[in-house]
Protein backbone atom coordinates (compact mmCIF):
# COMPACT_ATOMS: atom_id res chain seq x y z
CA UNK A 1 0.00 0.00 0.00
CA UNK A 2 1.35 3.45 -1.17
CA UNK A 3 1.06 6.99 0.76
CA UNK A 4 -1.94 7.27 -1.55
CA UNK A 5 -3.60 4.35 -0.71
CA UNK A 6 -3.27 4.98 2.84
CA UNK A 7 -4.50 8.48 2.18
CA UNK A 8 -7.87 7.20 0.77
CA UNK A 9 -8.41 4.48 3.87
CA UNK A 10 -7.60 6.94 6.51
CA UNK A 11 -9.45 9.57 4.86
CA UNK A 12 -12.96 7.39 4.26
CA UNK A 13 -12.50 6.23 8.30
CA UNK A 14 -13.22 10.14 9.04
CA UNK A 15 -16.03 9.61 6.43
CA UNK A 16 -14.57 11.24 3.13
CA UNK A 17 -16.48 9.82 0.51
CA UNK A 18 -14.43 9.46 -2.76
CA UNK A 19 -16.75 8.45 -6.16
CA UNK A 20 -14.36 7.24 -9.19
CA UNK A 21 -11.71 9.25 -8.57
CA UNK A 22 -8.23 8.56 -6.74
CA UNK A 23 -4.77 10.77 -6.15
CA UNK A 24 -2.04 10.09 -8.54
CA UNK A 25 1.23 11.67 -8.90
CA UNK A 26 1.41 13.72 -11.92
CA UNK A 27 4.41 14.96 -13.82
CA UNK A 28 5.10 18.49 -13.27
CA UNK A 29 1.83 18.97 -11.03
CA UNK A 30 2.68 17.08 -8.15
CA UNK A 31 -0.22 14.97 -6.90
CA UNK A 32 -3.64 14.95 -8.46
CA UNK A 33 -6.89 13.63 -8.66
CA UNK A 34 -8.05 11.69 -11.52
CA UNK A 35 -10.97 9.63 -13.17
CA UNK A 36 -10.74 5.53 -12.15
CA UNK A 37 -14.01 5.20 -13.91
CA UNK A 38 -16.43 6.94 -16.53
CA UNK A 39 -17.88 10.08 -15.32
CA UNK A 40 -20.66 12.07 -16.14
CA UNK A 41 -21.26 15.45 -15.44
CA UNK A 42 -22.83 16.79 -12.38
CA UNK A 43 -21.66 13.23 -10.18
CA UNK A 44 -20.46 13.67 -7.15
CA UNK A 45 -16.97 13.21 -7.06
CA UNK A 46 -15.74 14.12 -3.05
CA UNK A 47 -17.32 15.12 0.35
CA UNK A 48 -15.42 15.91 2.86
CA UNK A 49 -17.50 16.03 6.02
CA UNK A 50 -16.78 19.18 8.59
CA UNK A 51 -15.80 16.66 11.32
CA UNK A 52 -12.47 15.87 9.40
CA UNK A 53 -11.46 19.76 8.40
CA UNK A 54 -8.29 21.40 9.73
CA UNK A 55 -9.73 24.58 11.30
CA UNK A 56 -8.80 27.22 13.69
CA UNK A 57 -10.87 25.03 15.90
CA UNK A 58 -8.76 21.95 15.71
CA UNK A 59 -5.25 23.72 16.33
CA UNK A 60 -4.54 22.19 19.60
CA UNK A 61 -4.94 24.05 23.05
CA UNK A 62 -1.31 24.35 23.97
CA UNK A 63 -0.52 26.24 20.47
CA UNK A 64 -3.28 28.87 20.31
CA UNK A 65 -2.55 29.25 24.30
CA UNK A 66 1.12 30.37 23.32
CA UNK A 67 0.29 32.86 20.33
CA UNK A 68 -1.93 35.99 21.07
CA UNK A 69 -5.34 36.55 21.00
CA UNK A 70 -5.61 37.87 17.82
CA UNK A 71 -3.01 35.64 15.67
CA UNK A 72 -4.20 35.38 12.21
CA UNK A 73 -6.09 31.70 11.30
CA UNK A 74 -2.93 31.69 8.72
CA UNK A 75 -0.54 31.75 11.19
CA UNK A 76 -2.13 29.34 13.80
CA UNK A 77 -2.11 26.49 11.15
CA UNK A 78 0.84 26.80 10.20
CA UNK A 79 1.95 26.64 13.64
CA UNK A 80 -0.17 24.00 14.43
CA UNK A 81 1.13 22.11 11.43
CA UNK A 82 5.01 22.68 11.93
CA UNK A 83 4.81 21.60 15.47
CA UNK A 84 2.96 18.74 14.03
CA UNK A 85 5.01 15.33 14.99
CA UNK A 86 5.15 11.78 13.29
CA UNK A 87 2.77 10.34 15.57
CA UNK A 88 0.28 13.32 14.94
CA UNK A 89 -3.49 12.43 14.49
CA UNK A 90 -2.62 13.79 11.18
CA UNK A 91 0.39 11.92 9.91
CA UNK A 92 -1.29 9.67 7.00
CA UNK A 93 -2.42 13.55 5.77
CA UNK A 94 0.67 15.32 6.47
CA UNK A 95 2.87 12.45 4.25
CA UNK A 96 1.20 13.23 1.01
CA UNK A 97 1.95 17.20 1.04
CA UNK A 98 4.91 18.33 -0.96
CA UNK A 99 8.38 18.18 0.68
CA UNK A 100 9.73 20.87 1.97
CA UNK A 101 12.34 20.94 -0.95
CA UNK A 102 9.55 21.29 -3.77
CA UNK A 103 7.72 24.25 -1.96
CA UNK A 104 10.51 26.05 -0.93
CA UNK A 105 12.02 25.95 -4.86
CA UNK A 106 8.56 26.77 -5.89
CA UNK A 107 7.28 29.53 -4.27
CA UNK A 108 9.09 32.87 -4.97
CA UNK A 109 8.61 33.72 -1.41
CA UNK A 110 11.43 31.07 -0.46
CA UNK A 111 13.92 31.92 -3.30
CA UNK A 112 16.94 33.83 -2.64
CA UNK A 113 15.78 37.24 -2.83
CA UNK A 114 18.19 38.16 -5.86
CA UNK A 115 15.90 36.67 -7.91
CA UNK A 116 13.13 38.88 -6.93
CA UNK A 117 14.09 41.27 -8.95
CA UNK A 118 13.81 39.21 -12.04
CA UNK A 119 9.74 38.89 -11.37
CA UNK A 120 7.13 40.97 -13.60
CA UNK A 121 5.77 44.07 -11.83
CA UNK A 122 2.44 42.58 -10.45
CA UNK A 123 4.14 39.12 -9.53
CA UNK A 124 6.66 41.32 -7.30
CA UNK A 125 3.57 43.82 -6.00
CA UNK A 126 2.20 40.39 -4.58
CA UNK A 127 5.31 38.70 -3.21
CA UNK A 128 6.00 42.24 -1.30
CA UNK A 129 2.52 41.90 0.35
CA UNK A 130 2.60 38.14 1.10
CA UNK A 131 6.09 38.83 2.78
CA UNK A 132 4.43 41.46 4.90
CA UNK A 133 1.77 38.88 6.00
CA UNK A 134 4.30 36.09 6.38
CA UNK A 135 6.85 39.09 8.40
CA UNK A 136 4.07 39.78 10.84
CA UNK A 137 2.67 36.35 11.40
CA UNK A 138 6.71 34.83 11.91
CA UNK A 139 6.99 38.20 14.26
CA UNK A 140 4.34 36.76 16.43
CA UNK A 141 5.51 33.29 16.54
CA UNK A 142 9.12 34.12 17.01
CA UNK A 143 8.04 35.73 19.95
CA UNK A 144 6.16 32.92 21.68
CA UNK A 145 7.34 30.21 23.50
CA UNK A 146 6.80 28.34 20.25
CA UNK A 147 10.03 29.15 18.92
CA UNK A 148 12.91 27.73 18.79
CA UNK A 149 16.04 30.04 20.58
CA UNK A 150 18.86 29.70 18.72
CA UNK A 151 16.74 29.52 15.09
CA UNK A 152 17.87 31.82 12.10
CA UNK A 153 14.84 34.71 12.30
CA UNK A 154 15.90 36.48 9.60
CA UNK A 155 17.81 34.48 6.81
CA UNK A 156 15.70 32.78 3.91
CA UNK A 157 18.18 30.33 3.82
CA UNK A 158 16.33 26.63 4.14
CA UNK A 159 17.88 23.73 6.21
CA UNK A 160 17.28 20.61 6.51
CA UNK A 161 13.84 19.62 8.10
CA UNK A 162 13.66 20.31 11.64
CA UNK A 163 11.25 19.98 14.88
CA UNK A 164 13.85 20.58 17.52
CA UNK A 165 12.79 19.33 21.04
CA UNK A 166 14.31 20.98 23.52
CA UNK A 167 14.41 20.98 27.47
CA UNK A 168 13.92 24.87 28.28
CA UNK A 169 10.15 24.34 26.87
CA UNK A 170 7.84 26.62 28.51
CA UNK A 171 4.54 24.84 26.70
CA UNK A 172 3.74 21.36 26.46
CA UNK A 173 4.53 20.69 23.14
CA UNK A 174 8.19 19.60 23.76
CA UNK A 175 9.17 20.93 20.29
CA UNK A 176 9.83 24.67 19.19
CA UNK A 177 9.59 25.78 15.35
CA UNK A 178 12.56 27.90 13.57
CA UNK A 179 12.38 30.22 10.60
CA UNK A 180 12.53 27.51 7.98
CA UNK A 181 10.30 25.10 9.75
CA UNK A 182 7.50 27.81 9.93
CA UNK A 183 8.35 29.13 6.31
CA UNK A 184 7.40 25.54 5.49
CA UNK A 185 4.14 25.28 6.80
CA UNK A 186 3.50 28.76 6.08
CA UNK A 187 3.89 28.42 2.36
CA UNK A 188 1.92 24.78 2.79
CA UNK A 189 -1.07 26.41 4.37
CA UNK A 190 -1.25 29.32 1.68
CA UNK A 191 -1.22 26.87 -1.46
CA UNK A 192 -3.63 24.59 0.20
CA UNK A 193 -6.36 25.93 2.08
CA UNK A 194 -9.90 26.37 0.84
CA UNK A 195 -12.40 29.42 1.75
CA UNK A 196 -14.90 28.05 4.49
CA UNK A 197 -17.68 30.03 6.33
CA UNK A 198 -19.87 29.01 9.13
CA UNK A 199 -22.38 31.02 11.11
CA UNK A 200 -19.96 31.05 14.15
CA UNK A 201 -16.94 31.92 11.99
CA UNK A 202 -18.74 34.78 9.99
CA UNK A 203 -19.83 36.17 13.22
CA UNK A 204 -16.33 36.11 14.57
CA UNK A 205 -13.91 35.88 11.99
CA UNK A 206 -12.49 38.45 9.39
CA UNK A 207 -12.80 37.01 5.51
CA UNK A 208 -9.20 36.37 4.98
CA UNK A 209 -9.39 34.48 8.25
CA UNK A 210 -11.90 31.80 7.09
CA UNK A 211 -9.79 29.47 5.70
CA UNK A 212 -9.36 25.47 6.32
CA UNK A 213 -7.78 22.61 5.37
CA UNK A 214 -9.09 19.73 4.14
CA UNK A 215 -8.05 16.31 2.98
CA UNK A 216 -8.02 14.70 -0.50
CA UNK A 217 -9.53 17.66 -1.83
CA UNK A 218 -6.28 19.47 -1.15
CA UNK A 219 -4.87 17.61 -4.06
CA UNK A 220 -6.87 18.91 -6.49
CA UNK A 221 -4.69 20.72 -9.34
CA UNK A 222 -5.99 23.85 -10.73
CA UNK A 223 -7.02 24.55 -14.21
CA UNK A 224 -8.40 28.45 -15.72
CA UNK A 225 -12.55 27.42 -16.54
CA UNK A 226 -14.97 24.27 -17.16
CA UNK A 227 -13.54 23.08 -13.59
CA UNK A 228 -15.46 21.09 -10.88
CA UNK A 229 -17.42 23.05 -8.77
CA UNK A 230 -16.30 23.15 -5.00
CA UNK A 231 -19.27 23.99 -2.33
CA UNK A 232 -20.04 23.74 0.61
CA UNK A 233 -22.65 23.73 3.68
CA UNK A 234 -22.66 23.00 7.73
CA UNK A 235 -22.19 19.36 7.00
CA UNK A 236 -18.79 19.95 4.53
CA UNK A 237 -17.52 20.11 1.08
CA UNK A 238 -18.63 18.56 -2.01
CA UNK A 239 -16.67 18.67 -5.65
CA UNK A 240 -19.14 17.88 -8.58
CA UNK A 241 -17.79 16.64 -11.71
CA UNK A 242 -18.21 20.00 -14.32
CA UNK A 243 -18.31 17.67 -17.54
CA UNK A 244 -17.71 14.14 -18.42
CA UNK A 245 -14.42 12.58 -17.68
CA UNK A 246 -12.91 9.12 -19.06
CA UNK A 247 -10.87 6.96 -16.97
CA UNK A 248 -7.22 8.67 -16.63
CA UNK A 249 -8.71 12.43 -17.09
CA UNK A 250 -7.37 14.68 -14.22
CA UNK A 251 -9.87 16.54 -11.74
CA UNK A 252 -9.39 19.79 -11.72
CA UNK A 253 -10.92 23.14 -9.91
CA UNK A 254 -10.39 26.71 -10.27
CA UNK A 255 -8.75 28.66 -7.75
CA UNK A 256 -9.71 31.84 -9.01
CA UNK A 257 -9.73 33.84 -11.97
CA UNK A 258 -5.88 34.40 -11.61
CA UNK A 259 -3.40 35.13 -14.01
CA UNK A 260 -0.02 34.01 -14.29
CA UNK A 261 1.83 36.02 -12.05
CA UNK A 262 -0.41 35.63 -9.36
CA UNK A 263 -0.52 31.62 -9.90
CA UNK A 264 3.46 32.02 -9.84
CA UNK A 265 3.53 33.90 -6.40
CA UNK A 266 0.67 32.18 -4.42
CA UNK A 267 0.69 29.11 -5.30
CA UNK A 268 4.51 28.35 -7.75
CA UNK A 269 3.32 27.63 -10.96
CA UNK A 270 2.30 29.23 -14.07
CA UNK A 271 -0.30 27.84 -16.67
CA UNK A 272 1.66 26.86 -20.02
CA UNK A 273 -0.89 25.60 -22.09
CA UNK A 274 -2.76 28.66 -22.17
CA UNK A 275 -4.87 30.67 -19.50
CA UNK A 276 -7.35 32.82 -20.08
CA UNK A 277 -7.03 34.98 -17.09
CA UNK A 278 -3.79 36.18 -17.92
CA UNK A 279 -2.78 39.61 -18.09
CA UNK A 280 0.64 41.78 -18.83
CA UNK A 281 0.94 44.92 -16.94
CA UNK A 282 2.11 47.80 -19.35
CA UNK A 283 3.35 50.30 -16.97
CA UNK A 284 7.08 49.93 -17.76
CA UNK A 285 5.80 50.48 -21.13
CA UNK A 286 3.75 53.50 -20.60
CA UNK A 287 5.46 55.13 -17.36
CA UNK A 288 8.17 56.33 -18.79
CA UNK A 289 6.58 57.92 -21.71
CA UNK A 290 5.06 60.40 -19.34
CA UNK A 291 6.35 63.52 -18.16
CA UNK A 292 6.21 64.89 -14.92
CA UNK A 293 3.17 67.30 -15.14
CA UNK A 294 1.35 64.45 -17.36
CA UNK A 295 1.72 61.88 -14.53
CA UNK A 296 0.80 64.49 -12.22
CA UNK A 297 -2.78 65.27 -13.66
CA UNK A 298 -3.27 61.27 -14.35
CA UNK A 299 -3.09 60.83 -10.65
CA UNK A 300 -5.33 63.79 -10.20
CA UNK A 301 -8.13 62.07 -12.06
CA UNK A 302 -7.03 58.41 -10.93
CA UNK A 303 -5.89 57.17 -14.13
CA UNK A 304 -2.09 56.89 -12.89
CA UNK A 305 -0.45 52.86 -13.65
CA UNK A 306 -2.11 49.53 -13.35
CA UNK A 307 -2.00 49.35 -17.52
CA UNK A 308 -3.02 46.17 -18.90
CA UNK A 309 -3.10 44.07 -22.13
CA UNK A 310 -4.91 40.55 -22.31
CA UNK A 311 -5.46 38.54 -25.12
CA UNK A 312 -8.19 40.62 -27.03
CA UNK A 313 -8.06 43.79 -25.32
CA UNK A 314 -5.79 46.77 -23.64
CA UNK A 315 -7.29 48.35 -20.86
CA UNK A 316 -9.72 51.81 -21.12
CA UNK A 317 -6.84 53.31 -18.30
CA UNK A 318 -4.06 52.79 -20.87
CA UNK A 319 -5.89 54.41 -23.56
CA UNK A 320 -7.04 57.23 -21.56
CA UNK A 321 -2.63 57.57 -20.81
CA UNK A 322 -1.80 57.07 -24.14
CA UNK A 323 -4.89 59.98 -25.85
CA UNK A 324 -2.82 62.26 -22.81
CA UNK A 325 0.23 61.53 -25.45
CA UNK A 326 -1.46 62.08 -28.32
CA UNK A 327 -3.65 65.00 -27.35
CA UNK A 328 -3.17 68.47 -28.51
CA UNK A 329 -3.85 69.69 -24.62
CA UNK A 330 -4.38 68.61 -21.72
CA UNK A 331 -7.89 70.86 -22.51
CA UNK A 332 -8.64 68.58 -25.01
CA UNK A 333 -8.06 65.89 -22.90
CA UNK A 334 -9.94 66.79 -19.99
CA UNK A 335 -12.72 67.31 -22.16
CA UNK A 336 -12.66 63.50 -23.57
CA UNK A 337 -12.47 62.33 -20.14
CA UNK A 338 -15.34 64.09 -18.37
CA UNK A 339 -17.34 63.26 -21.87
CA UNK A 340 -16.28 59.85 -21.73
CA UNK A 341 -15.46 59.84 -25.62
CA UNK A 342 -12.47 58.25 -27.45
CA UNK A 343 -11.45 61.21 -29.78
CA UNK A 344 -12.75 59.95 -32.71
CA UNK A 345 -11.11 57.65 -35.51
CA UNK A 346 -8.13 59.70 -36.09
CA UNK A 347 -7.06 60.68 -32.50
CA UNK A 348 -7.64 56.30 -32.32
CA UNK A 349 -5.30 55.68 -34.92
CA UNK A 350 -2.64 57.83 -33.38
CA UNK A 351 -3.16 55.93 -30.03
CA UNK A 352 -2.89 52.88 -31.95
CA UNK A 353 0.18 53.68 -33.56
CA UNK A 354 1.65 55.27 -30.36
CA UNK A 355 1.12 51.77 -28.49
CA UNK A 356 2.52 49.96 -30.89
CA UNK A 357 6.05 51.90 -30.52
CA UNK A 358 5.66 51.90 -26.95
CA UNK A 359 5.03 48.17 -26.80
CA UNK A 360 8.24 47.53 -29.48
CA UNK A 361 10.01 48.95 -26.96
CA UNK A 362 9.11 47.48 -24.47
CA UNK A 363 9.71 43.79 -26.38
CA UNK A 364 12.71 44.82 -25.78
CA UNK A 365 13.08 44.85 -22.06
CA UNK A 366 11.17 41.33 -21.89
CA UNK A 367 14.18 39.79 -24.26
CA UNK A 368 16.51 41.91 -22.17
CA UNK A 369 15.16 40.22 -19.02
CA UNK A 370 15.29 36.53 -20.74
CA UNK A 371 18.66 37.31 -21.90
CA UNK A 372 19.65 38.31 -18.34
CA UNK A 373 18.03 34.89 -16.72
CA UNK A 374 20.02 33.06 -19.11
CA UNK A 375 23.37 34.26 -17.97
CA UNK A 376 22.42 34.09 -14.36
CA UNK A 377 23.33 31.78 -11.72
CA UNK A 378 22.01 32.65 -8.55
CA UNK A 379 19.07 30.14 -7.36
CA UNK A 380 18.06 27.09 -8.96
CA UNK A 381 17.76 26.24 -12.53
CA UNK A 382 14.01 25.80 -12.41
CA UNK A 383 13.65 29.10 -10.78
CA UNK A 384 14.56 30.74 -13.79
CA UNK A 385 13.10 28.44 -15.89
CA UNK A 386 9.97 29.41 -14.97
CA UNK A 387 11.05 33.28 -14.64
CA UNK A 388 11.91 32.83 -18.18
CA UNK A 389 8.41 31.02 -19.00
CA UNK A 390 6.65 33.69 -17.99
CA UNK A 391 8.76 36.94 -19.49
CA UNK A 392 8.10 34.69 -22.75
CA UNK A 393 4.81 34.24 -22.07
CA UNK A 394 4.17 38.09 -21.18
CA UNK A 395 6.35 38.67 -24.64
CA UNK A 396 3.68 36.62 -26.67
CA UNK A 397 1.35 38.05 -25.23
CA UNK A 398 2.59 42.00 -26.18
CA UNK A 399 3.22 40.43 -30.10
CA UNK A 400 -0.58 39.00 -30.46
CA UNK A 401 -1.50 42.89 -29.71
CA UNK A 402 0.97 44.15 -32.19
CA UNK A 403 -0.29 41.87 -34.42
CA UNK A 404 -3.67 42.57 -33.85
CA UNK A 405 -3.48 46.51 -34.25
CA UNK A 406 -1.39 45.96 -37.42
CA UNK A 407 -0.94 49.34 -37.97
C1 LIG B 1 -3.86 22.56 -3.49
S1 LIG B 1 -2.33 21.95 -4.02
C2 LIG B 1 -2.80 20.75 -5.21
C3 LIG B 1 -2.10 19.43 -5.01
C4 LIG B 1 -0.62 19.42 -5.29
N1 LIG B 1 -0.37 19.19 -6.71
C5 LIG B 1 0.13 18.37 -4.46
O1 LIG B 1 1.02 17.73 -5.01
O2 LIG B 1 -0.14 18.24 -3.29
C6 LIG B 1 -1.75 23.33 -4.92
C7 LIG B 1 -0.40 23.12 -5.57
O3 LIG B 1 -0.49 22.22 -6.65
C8 LIG B 1 0.33 22.63 -7.74
N2 LIG B 1 -0.56 22.89 -8.90
C9 LIG B 1 -1.89 23.12 -8.87
N3 LIG B 1 -2.38 23.25 -10.10
C10 LIG B 1 -1.34 23.13 -10.94
C11 LIG B 1 -1.20 23.18 -12.37
N4 LIG B 1 -2.24 23.38 -13.16
N5 LIG B 1 0.03 23.01 -12.89
C12 LIG B 1 1.12 22.81 -12.09
N6 LIG B 1 1.05 22.75 -10.74
C13 LIG B 1 -0.17 22.89 -10.18
C14 LIG B 1 1.07 23.86 -7.27
O4 LIG B 1 2.29 23.44 -6.74
C15 LIG B 1 0.16 24.39 -6.17
O5 LIG B 1 0.85 25.15 -5.20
Amino acid sequence: MDIYDELVLWAQNQGVELHGVAPRELPGRGVGIVAMKHIKAGDLLLQIPTSVLRTIDTVRPEVKQSLPKDTKVHALLAADLALDSSTSKYSIWNAVVPARESITASLPLAWDTRLHSYLPKPALALLRKQQAKFNRDWAVVQQSPLAAAAAGSSSSAVTTPTITTTAADTHPLAATINRQDYLYAWLLVNTRTFYHETRQTAARLARDDRMVLQPVADLLNHADAGECAVAFDAGGFTVAAARDYAPGDEIHICYGKHHNDLLLVEYGFVLTGGNRWDEVCLDDAVLPALSAAQRALLDERGFLGNYVLDAGTVCYRTHVALRLLCCVSAGEWERLVNDGEDGGEALQEEVDRLLVRLLRRFRGTVEGKIRELEALEVGLPSQREILCTRWQQIGRLVDQTIERLDV
